[in-house]
């Protein structure tokens, strides 16, 4: 299924008629630009074009007052100096005669978006409108916002498909407030926002924006806020939030549809956010999201206000929607200070709702009083940190890597007598190996492994490794008979010249793994049921799930929290997925595994299984063609002792690796 791609050009025929400073960044080219670089990169055409429509009265009503809503109507007919007149009862906004028409068409379209996803007619996709939504209120317009989009979508969505859950992700750099009173009492609608705040002092200024509005009532729990104290956050501290506080959350929710405000003034060069983020920064969040809700997904357009950033992220969030591979995010040096404060801070105000939080630790307590001297310390010490280091004024950043889609998506290595799953390419050539390298193999493995067609099956993993690397295929899936043994060969051989760095996942255990490197070429992760008494070098985590690998509740967690985290930071070249015989793993979770991997390594996922698990096969493949991961069900709660025991790892790995880093 495909990307829908909803913009109309009336949406821009609208613009503020007098001179206001807050406004003059909303600007028509917003859109223009936008929809341009689409169409220039020649994504436009990839994409699935939806028809805006007018939202009627009844869909506005889902959210606003009546009262509201008849006096939108009458401004068409108003003068500039009634607009200007009815535009001072507002805060950071300006009407015009022609907003009330976009803005009925802004929230018709994110209305045609839903319906395209509900209605399986696409996967996902993206309504490019304005005015924004998220910070319009029941009986007010707000920061260039008139009605609010993405919460009459969540509510429509409830009442036509019946979405029993929607997660609502804002990753705008303002705080929907809109959205927040629209759903603070309702734990059916999950809203995280992240957004610039510094201790109350940035626009809207509103107490209730800090991480300790959680929800009201029954719904408790379901208001996520992630405060931003300072201005300059970049790729990493998005991304731990992301691992550590959205992730584990919205997997428990276990949302039917995601919505996105997906606002990108929270980019780089952005005159608003003054965040140090790069465009390609939106490939990864959207990518994160999109194994929830079996990848409905249903981003809407809010801020932006830098035409090259808005436009790039615009391109790399639709890039993702597609299907692309991701681009590799180089140097991840971990969050902040600042940024692991306000994710312990969320985190801690949170533990008591979500079984996945449960182990946060609270954070140091500095009363809200000395919170500025603080920030004023914390500015001090970016100041005396080096100029070049900070982002530089003017706010340069390189393009966005081109992602390029290797002609093949998937190959396979099998057996002759397996059958090849559908979509996969069987890989039947290989080269001949070094005589040297055979000889190694034979001396090495006196096992089955390498016998007669073992040295076939061993010269063609080579050559579909050599393939990966080359960007001529994307993953791959090898059958072998002993997996261990097939590993180790690998894993030796691998590091000398092809790659530089392969980050190696293996679920469940048969036997140590009597091979670690510790000059970094290999970074080892194992999930598995036993306690490694093996001596943890910062490339070999071992990680411990009490009751193994068929534990979801437990391999998601370590998943999310740890893997997650430290593949970011480690960067592969490529990813070596291991699946030991009798892991245990659940095919979902398993599904979600490879989904999530994908983000690593341009996608470049080297799936190695047994011939005995070949029964599987058929959902590896699904997963490593790009389909959406099934939604895992009513996950448990993970047993404290394995909350405890992941809590305790990173703290131990935090130093060798700042991606772990959830405590200040
Ligand atoms: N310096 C201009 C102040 C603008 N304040 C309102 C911002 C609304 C953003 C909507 S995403
Ligand atoms: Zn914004």
């Amino acid at each position: 299924m495909g990307t829908a791609l909803l913009y109309d050009e009336e949406m821009t025929k609208y613009k503020l008629l007098w001179v206001d400073a807050a406004c003059k960044i909303e600007v028509p080219e917003r859109l223009i630009v936008s929809y341009e670089a689409l169409v220039r990169s020649g994504l436009s055409d990839r994409c699935i074009s939806i028809p805006a429509r007018e939202a009627s009265d009844s869909e506005i009503l889902l959210v606003h007052s009546e009262l509201y809503l008849e006096a939108v109507k009458k401004t068409p007919y108003m003068t500039l100096e009634d607009l200007k007149e009815f535009t001072l009862q507002f805060g950071d906004v300006y009407f015009h005669p022609n907003i009330y028409h976009c803005a009925k068409l802004a929230s018709g379209s994110a209305l045609q978006l839903v319906d395209s996803v509900m209605t399986g007619k696409v996967r996902n996709g993206i309504a490019l409108v304005r005015p924004p939504g998220h910070h319009s209120m029941h009986s007010a317009a707000n920061g260039f916002c008139v009605f609010n989009n993405v919460a009459i979508a969540a509510r429509y969505a409830k009442q036509k498909y019946g979405v029993k859950r929607v997660l609502i992700v804002d990753w705008d750099i303002h705080h929907g407030q809109g959205v927040q009173y629209c759903f603070e009492d309702d734990p059916s609608v999950l809203y995280f926002s992240w957004h610039r705040y510094e201790h109350q002092n940035f626009w809207p200024n509103l107490r209730e924006s800090d991480y300790d509005s959680v929800g009201k009532e029954s719904g408790a729990g379901f208001n996520i806020n992630v405060p931003w104290n300072n201005v300059g956050m970049e790729n990493s501290d998005y991304l731990s939030v992301f691992c550590h506080v959205l992730l584990p959350v919205a997997y428990e929710f276990c949302p039917d549809l995601v919505l996105v405000c997906a606002g990108f003034d929270s980019a780089i060069g952005d005159p608003e956010g003054e965040m140090c983020a790069t465009p390609d920064i939106f490939a990864h969040l959207t990518h994160l999201l999109m194994n929830l809700a079996g990848g409905k997904l249903c981003a809407v357009l809010e801020g932006g206000y830098n035409l090259t950033s808005l436009a790039q992220s615009v391109c790399q969030t639709v890039q993702t929607l597609l299907g692309d591979p991701l681009p590799q995010l180089a140097n991840l040096r971990g969050p902040c200070k600042s940024a692991v404060e306000s994710l312990q801070c969320a985190r801690s105000a949170h533990r008591r709702y979500w079984s996945f939080l449960k182990h946060a630790t609270d954070p140091p307590m500095t009363d809200i009083s000395t919170k500025h001297i603080k920030s004023a310390m914390e500015e001090e010490e970016k100041t005396e940190m080096a100029e070049e280091e900070r982002c530089t004024e003017g706010k340069v950043w390189p393009e966005p890597p081109e992602r390029l889609c290797p002609p093949v998506c998937s190959a396979s290595v099998l057996p002759d007598d397996v059958a090849c799953p559908d979509g996969l390419k069987r890989l039947s050539s290989s080269k001949d190996l070094e005589p040297l390298l055979v000889s190694k193999l034979k001396n090495r493995f006196r096992t089955a492994a390498v016998d007669g067609d073992g040295v076939t099956t061993f010269s063609r993993l080579y050559t579909l490794i050599e393939k990966l690397v080359a960007n001529e295929i994307r993953n791959g899936l090898v059958l072998v008979p002993d997996v261990a043994a097939v590993m180790m060969c690998v894993v030796q051989d691998l590091t000398s010249d092809l790659v530089k760095r392969v980050l190696v996942v293996c679920v469940g255990k048969e036997k140590e793994l009597d091979y670690v490197t510790t000059d970094g070429k290999v970074l080892v992760v194992q999930i598995s049921s036993e306690d490694s008494e093996e001596q943890r070098s910062k490339y070999y985590i071992p990680v411990c799930l009490k009751k193994g690998c068929s534990d979801t509740s437990g391999f998601i967690q370590a998943v999310l929290g740890l893997l997650l985290p430290l593949g970011y930071e480690y960067n592969p070249d490529l990813v070596l997925l291991v699946r030991m015989p009798g892991s245990g793993v659940v095919d979902s979770m398993w599904q979600q595994l490879i989904g999530l991997l994908q983000g690593f390594a341009k996608g470049h996922t080297l799936v190695l299984m047994q011939v005995n698990e070949k029964a599987c096969m058929g959902s590896t493949a699904s997963a490593l063609l790009g389909h959406p991961a099934p939604p895992l069900q009513d996950l448990q709660t993970p047993f404290p002792e394995d909350g405890d025991a992941l809590e305790r790892l990173r703290e131990r790995l935090q130093a060798d690796w700042k991606m772990l880093q959830t405590t200040s």
